[in-house]
């Protein structure tokens, strides 16, 4: 014993908790003023009763001995260290063995004390979520529970509400539930405890069973690169009362239940004893044969971190089992300290995710790289991103959006080739158009079916007004050079008419003819220096009859592109200039439609008062029918009816007046809706000519726009000079409704104002869109001198 009390224990610590008891024998038991050491007399001077002048002592060297000291102090003492050394990834063990009713259930829970005087569990509890909290930014931790009782065969689960028992077989099977927050493990906690196997016959809560709370702690560096997490356990142990069958603390338990507590002592006793000793087939066959310690096994060796804390009464009844406790104590200060040894395991799930992420950022890096060094990634995109580049390309040329978005070099390539690609095709096809030869008018609408298309065609090469005027900059410059070069071809174009170019220059308004002549020019002007173009070669007159599909459609591209009006005329001067013109006689249209106009005014004015008239007769009539009924009333009810010899009504005076009145009345009414109807189909066909002719004034303007602008201009208010023009269309509608349901329904003064609030909302939203259509127009139109003088740069 000696010998192994000289062993300094670094792993394994011992304490000791005397239960205050009213009669302490403090002449048989002393604690020195260390609180580390005590001494208990020789049992046997004292069952001897031999008055001894020196009485012997037995020497108890403790690691703490706690008297009268509070549930703080206790875990003060017991608890950080150890935990600081389970965070580090070691395990640990807590033991609370001792006399029956001595206070273990007080030390490790204190479920049945005050809050002040709760136990080790939940002050752990408490205190590893706070170092969660506090190390949160160093370390990842996370937390299991497990709570079990254990007999002396079965293990039984005491996180699950129903009754779970395991043998030593399947101790794997005992749940473990993750928990996240204080509160949810602490109510897991206390209800496992209420579960636990009580002694029936105790005042006290008595345990028959030993428990153990189990917390793994899960824990991982966040700055650690080499993902090793550490998992440890911190094993809280309430062993069952040890004591002697008889003994009075012990009185209210049974046999088998003290059986239990003095079992499981006397194995861990046991079990110490072969670690201190080491022999390895030995510790195996301890941890078999209890399964408490098969279920510790993992933790309870040498290199964890265990403490226990004995409890004691030292009263001399009981100085017996003291000393038992006392020296189960010494074996556990024999235990020889191992070599630390980490519980590490690699963190899988985090390992995965932190590669995953690393590649990400190589990836990019990578990118970045082949951005700096300038490397062509367009073997990089994908179909998806190129189709998507090249709308944006065109988007952007058609002026449909004010930027293209890129994010790589490549994306700036690929953009740049789309660019370069069109400029391509749109120089091919300036040459097409420079050898396609003498110029085709055709009539307006095919031109016009023609434009659409050529337009969708080359919807792709309309740039946006900046880069329209980025191009007219160099395009100067050109014109500039060619224009020192070309003085002898320009000389051949004489006359009053400037070089196309050089009036474009100016600043001049630039004609069809100009730019016919122009292109002329310059084709001379090619032949004359005998200068050939690799690429644009012309092509002899017979072959260019053979090949018609492509010779029309460029010589389709040439009329468009020669017969745009250099400036759109405004609305009101092309009405002008119809009306001026008179070529589709306008002048007899209109005052035809004038005519129309008077009829219709004058029929709408009759056709209301025809109507007034009929109502004035209707109201009469309904007055004459309703006397007519009153006076029968009478009749019957004064009983002055008088009949025939027949049996039939003989009418009095007034009535056959009133009747004949009646039927008169009915007649003029008949006649008068006759009239009305008469007047609403006169009416209807007034209007019906008068559309005619409106239309045919609007047809006339169109062809006059057409031939003259080779445009379409928007003139909606052409016909505004007759505002009764408006109101009497619309309202010949409304007569129509009227006349279809053959009813003589009144027009009346509101339904006029309505209407005249409906054309007038019509009429706005009609100018509306001729101002929107007109302004498409002119964009088109913009568009189309833009392809025109991209064509002439080319020159
Ligand atoms: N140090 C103490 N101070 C005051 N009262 C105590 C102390 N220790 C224990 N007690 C009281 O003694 C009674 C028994 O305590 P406890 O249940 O903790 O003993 P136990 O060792 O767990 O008993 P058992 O082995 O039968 O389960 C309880 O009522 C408890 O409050």
């Amino acid at each position: 014993m000696v010998r192994r009390l000289e062993f300094k224990c670094k792993n394994a610590k011992i304490y000791f908790r005397i239960l205050p008891l009213p009669k302490i024998c403090w002449e048989n038991v002393k604690v020195l003023d260390d609180k580390e050491t005590i001494y208990v007399r020789y049992r046997q001077e004292l069952e001897a009763s031999i008055n001894v002048e020196r009485p012997s002592y037995w020497c108890f060297k403790t690691d703490g001995v706690f008297y009268n000291n509070t549930q703080s102090e206790i875990y003060d003492t017991v608890v950080p260290e150890l935990l600081e050394h389970v965070i580090k990834g070691r395990h640990g063990i807590i033991f609370c063995f001792g006399q029956t009713g001595a206070g273990k259930s007080l030390t490790t829970i204190g479920i049945e004390n005050s809050y002040e005087d709760r136990g080790i569990i939940p002050r752990l509890i408490t205190n590893l979520f706070r170092l969660r909290e506090e190390f949160k930014n160093k370390f990842k931790m996370c937390f299991k529970l497990s709570y079990i009782e254990a007999t002396k065969t079965h293990i039984r689960d005491l996180l699950k509400p129903e009754e779970t028992n395991y043998d030593i077989h399947s101790l794997k099977e005992v749940s473990s539930q993750c928990f996240t927050n204080e509160p949810e493990m602490l109510k897991a906690v206390y209800k496992a405890e209420g579960r636990k196997t009580l002694s029936k016959n105790t005042f006290y809560q008595s345990h028959t069973a030993n428990s153990v709370m189990t917390i793994t702690v899960i824990s991982r560096h966040i700055n650690d690169s080499s993902l090793v997490k550490t998992y440890s356990k911190i094993h809280v142990v309430d062993l069952a009362g040890a004591d002697t069958v008889g003994n009075k603390p012990s009185m209210e338990k049974n046999a088998t239940e003290i059986g239990t507590g003095n079992l499981a002592k006397s194995h861990l006793e046991q079990f110490l004893l072969v670690l201190i000793e080491n022999i390895p087939e030995q510790i195996i066959v301890k941890q078999r044969l209890n399964i408490l310690i098969h279920y510790l096994k993992d933790c309870l060796n040498s290199s964890s971190i265990l403490r226990f804390i004995g409890h004691i009464r030292v009263d001399d009844e009981n100085l017996l089992i003291t000393l038992s406790m006392l020296r189960f104590g010494q074996i556990v200060r024999g235990l020889k300290p191992k070599k630390m040894k980490l519980n590490t395991c690699d963190d899988t799930e985090t390992k995965i995710k932190y590669l995953e992420a690393e590649l990400k950022e190589i990836k990019m890096q990578k990118d970045i790289d082949s951005m700096i060094h300038n490397e062509d990634l367009r073997n990089n995109i994908s179909e998806d991103r190129m189709n998507q580049l090249r709308c944006l390309a065109e988007d952007y040329l058609q002026n449909r959006v004010d930027e293209i978005a890129v994010f790589t070099l490549a994306d700036i390539n690929t953009i740049l080739q789309i660019f370069r690609t069109l400029f391509k095709q749109m120089e091919s096809e300036k040459s097409i158009v420079q050898d396609s030869g003498p110029v085709k008018y055709e009539t307006y609408s095919s031109r016009r079916s023609s434009s659409k298309s050529v337009i969708s065609q080359k919807s792709s090469r309309k740039q946006s007004a900046k880069s329209r005027d980025s191009l007219r900059q160099s395009r100067q410059m050109k014109e500039k050079m060619s224009k020192s070069r070309s003085l002898t071809a320009r000389s051949v174009s004489k006359g009053s008419n400037k070089s196309a170019d050089h009036k474009a220059a100016e600043g001049v308004p630039v004609s069809r003819l100009d730019v016919l002549n122009n292109i002329k020019s310059k084709e001379s002007l090619s032949k004359d220096k005998g200068v050939k173009r690799s690429k644009i070669s012309r092509k002899p007159s017979g072959s260019r009859r053979k090949s018609s599909t492509s010779d029309s459609q460029h010589e389709k591209i040439l009329e468009e592109t020669m017969m745009l009006p250099e400036t759109l005329p405004s609305p009101s001067d092309a009405w002008r200039n119809f009306i001026e013109s008179d070529l589709y006689n306008y002048n007899e249209l209109k005052e035809q439609m004038d005519e129309h106009e008077c009829q219709i005014k004058r029929l709408n004015g009759r056709y209301i008062e025809e109507v007034k008239k009929l109502n004035t007769l209707r109201e009469w009539l309904d007055l004459c029918r309703g006397k007519l009924c009153e006076l029968k009333r009478q009749q019957e009810l004064f009983g002055k009816i008088e009949r025939d010899e027949q049996g039939d009504i003989i009418k009095t005076e007034q009535e056959i007046a009133c009747d004949e009145m009646l039927s008169n009345g009915e007649r003029q009414l008949v006649q008068q809706q006759e009239t009305c109807l008469t007047i609403q189909t006169e009416l209807q066909l007034y209007l019906q000519l008068y559309n005619d002719k409106r239309k045919k004034i609007d047809e006339s303007f169109d062809a006059f726009c057409a031939e003259k602008y080779q445009t379409a201009v928007a003139m909606d208010n052409r016909s505004n000079e007759s505002e009764i023009a408006v109101y009497t269309l619309n309202k010949g509608n409304d007569d129509e409704r009227l006349l279809t349901q053959d009813s003589l329904v009144l027009v009346k003064d509101e339904k006029i104002n309505d209407l005249h609030a409906l054309n007038n909302e019509y009429e706005g939203l009609k100018l509306l869109a001729s101002k929107q259509r007109e302004q498409m127009l002119r964009q088109q139109c913009l568009n189309r001198k833009w392809v025109r003088s991209c064509r002439n740069e080319t020159k």
